[in-house]
């Protein structure tokens, strides 16, 4: 089967530095795939490149079999940006952001009724139905979350990329997107994801990919399989700093991070 997304050698570079280094990654259509890694790591500006949002310097990246740079078939995507980077201070509802996520299949078409009906499921599927109405600058961090995800459901994607999409959602949420998630796969979609805990997600994901200095350290395959106990401890810290203690001793046993 065609990978949705192929990173071979990928490099890239941010202010001049390099930040990618030979990045080898494929997501399979219905796979779930995480990325992990320290602070740093180069997470974030790997599924940046892959959106498109970083240049390619080196090596070769595709999306659905097309060179990212000749890909324009951006409605087959949904994207979630780590949260800080995202609609600040936009004065903006609840509805009119997650509408915005069908922005790429309508073009400026007025939304129609399969667009309502797309944009009311998304909302619904993150359980914001009450806050439709609501301004997203008076919802919590989470919540405000919880609304990206929306959007990004709201175009029905074939592969979703979430940057960090369980920063700052509490675990009862964390446990309503794993569904959401699931009702994804059941159809059909990929998924491409960074995080820094696997959390209620972790039965869901096909491979944990692991990254350190801007290239892939190890690949753990299905990492809440009963064989990857030793691989993936129960809850992995994924900041090296944070697996350092006061005394300056590691803190972490079998940690892959
Ligand atoms: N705009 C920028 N200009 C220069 N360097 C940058 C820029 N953005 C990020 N970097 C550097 O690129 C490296 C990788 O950053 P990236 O955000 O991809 O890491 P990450 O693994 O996602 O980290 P985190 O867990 O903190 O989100 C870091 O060393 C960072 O300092």
């Amino acid at each position: 089967m065609e990978p949705v997304i192929s990173l071979t050698g990928v490099t890239a570079e941010l202010g001049g530095r390099p930040v990618l280094r030979g990045v080898d990654l494929t997501v399979r259509p219905g796979e779930v795939v995480a990325l992990l890694g320290a602070n740093g790591s180069g997470k974030s500006t790997a599924v940046r490149a892959t959106v498109g949002q970083v240049p390619v310097t080196g090596g070769e990246l595709t999306l659905f079999g097309t060179p990212v740079h000749r890909f324009r078939d951006w409605r087959r995507l949904g994207y979630v940006p780590q949260r800080s980077t995202a609609a600040g201070g936009v004065p903006a509802t609840v509805r009119e952001v997650v509408s915005s996520g069908r922005l790429a299949r309508r073009g400026l078409r007025p939304l129609g009724r399969a667009d309502r009906a797309a944009v009311d499921r998304a909302i619904d599927l993150v359980g914001l139905a009450d806050h439709a109405g609501d301004s997203v600058d008076a919802l919590s961090g989470g919540q405000h979350q919880r609304v990206l995800i929306a959007r990004a459901l709201a175009g029905e994607p074939e592969l979703l990329v979430m940057d960090e999409p369980l920063a700052g959602v509490d675990l009862a949420s964390q446990a309503v997107l794993a569904e959401t998630l699931r009702g994804q796969l059941a159809g059909g979609a990929a998924v491409l994801l960074v995080l820094h805990e696997l959390g209620p997600l972790r039965p869901l994901i096909d491979r944990a990919v692991v990254l350190a200095h801007g290239r892939v350290e190890r690949t753990v395959d299905r990492p809440g399989g009963s064989g990857a106990d030793g691989a993936l401890p129960e809850e992995p810290a994924c900041h090296t700093h944070d697996a350092i203690d006061a005394r300056g001793t590691s803190a972490l046993q079998t940690g892959i991070l």
